[in-house]
């Protein structure tokens, strides 16, 4: 199995902008550098497969995932009950690149693989935004979903190592991914 030199998780609520920072984050230190890794994209996989859905529709920011999110929820939890690694798993297989992003862990399951697995070289990155923020970009309230484990799962229990804010504030925003490209690079440069 590849070792990473650094292991990012990210997590944060619905539309806190986990998929749009994590993909900025990627593009500035590119491809050959950093993978995103979806925790959600076998679970995607295999639910559209046996639901006969389209998976590609399940990925985007879509009203079309969000009328099954709370079946895949629950599909998605008894694979987990049953292994809680199952998804971990899946994911890293066969990746190459030195800079691992975890671009959605909801639960503390997950996190507690990763820091098994990798602790020394993993940081926890919390994505907040206020309720407007996220409502602007589609966000509704759902029961069974944001009262959920899958939303609230990583509300209390971890210290994050960065907590980003994506609110409206792009200068804002550009400085803080600033640091933690430096950061991430600083990691690049140290001997194995
Ligand atoms: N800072 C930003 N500037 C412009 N658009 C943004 C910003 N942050 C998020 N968005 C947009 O808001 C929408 C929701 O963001 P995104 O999909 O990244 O959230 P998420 O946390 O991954 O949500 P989910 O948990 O539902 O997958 C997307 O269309 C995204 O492009
Ligand atoms: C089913 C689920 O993986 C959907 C995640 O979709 P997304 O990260 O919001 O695109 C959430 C969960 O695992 O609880």
């Amino acid at each position: 199995m590849a070792v990473p030199r650094l292991v990012l998780i990210f997590s944060g609520k619905r539309k806190s902008g986990k998929d749009y920072i994590t993909e900025r984050l990627r593009a500035s230190l590119g491809g050959d550098v950093c993978a995103i890794l979806r925790l959600s994209g076998p679970l995607k996989q295999q639910f559209a497969l046996e639901r006969g859905l389209d998976f590609e529709r399940l990925l985007d920011a879509s009203e079309y995932k969000e009328r099954y999110r709370a079946d895949m929820i629950r599909w998605g939890e008894e694979k987990r009950r049953a292994d809680p690694g199952f998804f971990c798993r899946l994911i890293v297989a066969g990746v190459t690149q030195p800079v691992w992003i975890i671009s959605d862990a909801r639960r503390r399951s997950d996190v507690d693989w990763f820091l098994e697995a990798y602790g020394a070289v993993v940081q926890t990155v919390r994505v907040e935004a206020s309720m407007e923020s996220r409502r602007s970009r589609g966000w509704v309230y759902a029961p069974e979903v944001d009262d959920a484990e899958s939303e609230c799962g990583l509300d209390t229990g971890v210290t994050f190592d960065w907590i980003i804010t994506n609110d409206r504030d792009e200068a804002s925003l550009d400085e803080q991914l600033l640091k933690l490209k430096a950061f991430t690079l600083s990691k690049l440069t140290l001997p194995v």
